[in-house]
């Protein structure tokens, strides 16, 4: 065996079929079970996205009244997932609060070993009901704040916000967040996604799935990116000083946040949508100067390194002008990625192979005392 035929990092290796999504470098597109995500990002609420990624097919008006009722009726934040929240320290990353809180979920279900579909489908469903008040209360929380209870006549994204800040935005922002709620939804075999078919591979049950797929997801080259973006932001702190800023993080061998992307070498599919929603909330709160040094450093990136920005860049500053606090960003991508991460936990499990990859020893040669 030669250098290269190890796949470092898995790159380029095709590991399984998937009908959840199709990520396509050549065209530059993301389709969801067929759709493409623009055209869901514009036109539909994340609730109908997280049905489709689930079963498959868009709802009807009917299913998605059933299915917007269930989510309702669990959002909520239970008690005994708030008790282990408030036993933790303020010092924990929210990340690390989000893992251990979805593990009590799991550790208080007594179904949490039964893989049929129907309770995995339930399991998926408490989850995405249950992640959005589990991140507004612990942001609440570290600012010295009480739990705000959820609203059941509001959509998914407006009741988060509202969980989270204690008032319904206006609807630019409410669309914003939507957007890039369906945006993060989903992505194929990425790292957190494939760490969740792993578990799952192994008979692991899917709250173990999905606390493996936050740890994966926590790194800054994953989901932790878009915390980075900003940051950096704040590192660099206006348009003008971006370019000086670029030549010495690249002079000090630093890796860029919110740029570059194992499988999209032209530029993440997702990037317009969600840079026309930055623009938007820039408009709505008039901080233009945020767009201008996401396009400082934009331009700067791409003259030095041809380097484009994947979704955690216009993400960052997104959240940002929307009010959440940093530390709360990568929390956010795991309420949406959760539906993504679900759906390929059930279809890993209904065409279950145990995923065991070879390695080529390069150890000392055999020995002995
Ligand atoms: C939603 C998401 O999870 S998207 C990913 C979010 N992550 C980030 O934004 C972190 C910053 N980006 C990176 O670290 C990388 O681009 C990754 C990890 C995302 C992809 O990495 P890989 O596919 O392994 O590419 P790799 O790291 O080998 O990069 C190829 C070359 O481009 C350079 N490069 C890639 N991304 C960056 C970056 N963000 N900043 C500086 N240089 C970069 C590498 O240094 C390398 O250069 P070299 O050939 O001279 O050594
Ligand atoms: O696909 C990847 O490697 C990372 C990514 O963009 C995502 O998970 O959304």
């Amino acid at each position: 065996m030669t250098d290269t035929d190890i796949k470092k990092g898995l790159a380029g290796v095709v590991v399984d079929y998937t009908a959840v999504s199709k990520v396509n470098p050549e065209t530059n597109s993301l389709l969801y079970r067929g759709y493409p995500v623009q055209e869901l990002a514009a036109n539909c609420s994340f609730e109908q996205v997280a049905y489709l990624l689930w079963h498959g097919e868009l709802p009807t008006d009917a299913e998605l009244k059933e299915f917007e009722e269930i989510e309702r009726g669990q959002r909520a934040l239970d008690d005994s997932v708030k008790a282990v929240v408030d036993l933790l320290p303020m010092t924990a990353h929210p990340m690390d609060v989000l893992r251990t809180a979805v593990s009590a979920i799991g550790a208080t279900d007594p179904d949490a070993d039964v893989a049929t579909e129907e309770s995995s489908l339930n399991k998926a469903a408490r989850l995405y009901a249950q992640v959005p008040a589990i991140v507004a209360y612990d942001q609440r929380r570290r600012r010295g704040e009480d739990l705000i209870p959820p609203r059941d006549d509001l959509g998914y994204s407006a009741n988060f916000l509202y969980m989270t800040f204690g008032e319904v935005p206006a609807d630019a922002v409410v669309d914003a967040f939507n957007v890039s709620m369906i945006l993060y939804a989903e992505h194929s075999f990425n790292a957190s996604t494939f760490t969740a078919r792993v578990i799952t591979s192994t008979l692991g049950d899917l709250y173990s799935a999905v606390v493996g797929g936050i740890g994966a997801l926590k790194g800054a080259l994953h989901g932790g990116a878009n915390e980075a973006v900003m940051h950096t932001f704040d590192e660099i702190g206006t348009a003008d000083k971006a370019e000086a800023w670029l030549e010495e993080a690249l002079a000090s061998k630093r890796k860029i946040m919110g740029f570059g992307h194992r499988v999209y070498k032209n530029g993440d599919s997702r990037v317009p949508t969600m840079k026309t929603a930055l623009d938007t909330l820039a408009e709505y709160y008039d901080r233009h100067d945020m767009v201008e040094l996401y396009d400082a450093l934009n331009d700067a990136m791409t003259s030095r390194k041809n380097i484009k920005p994947n979704l955690d860049y216009p993400s960052g500053p997104a959240y940002h002008l929307m009010g959440f606090d940093t530390l709360t960003f990568t929390p956010l991508f795991v309420a949406a990625r959760v539906v993504g991460w679900t759906a390929h936990i059930m279809e890993q499990a209904a065409s279950n192979a145990l995923i065991r990859p070879l390695s080529e020893y390069n150890g000392p040669d055999e020995r002995h005392l």
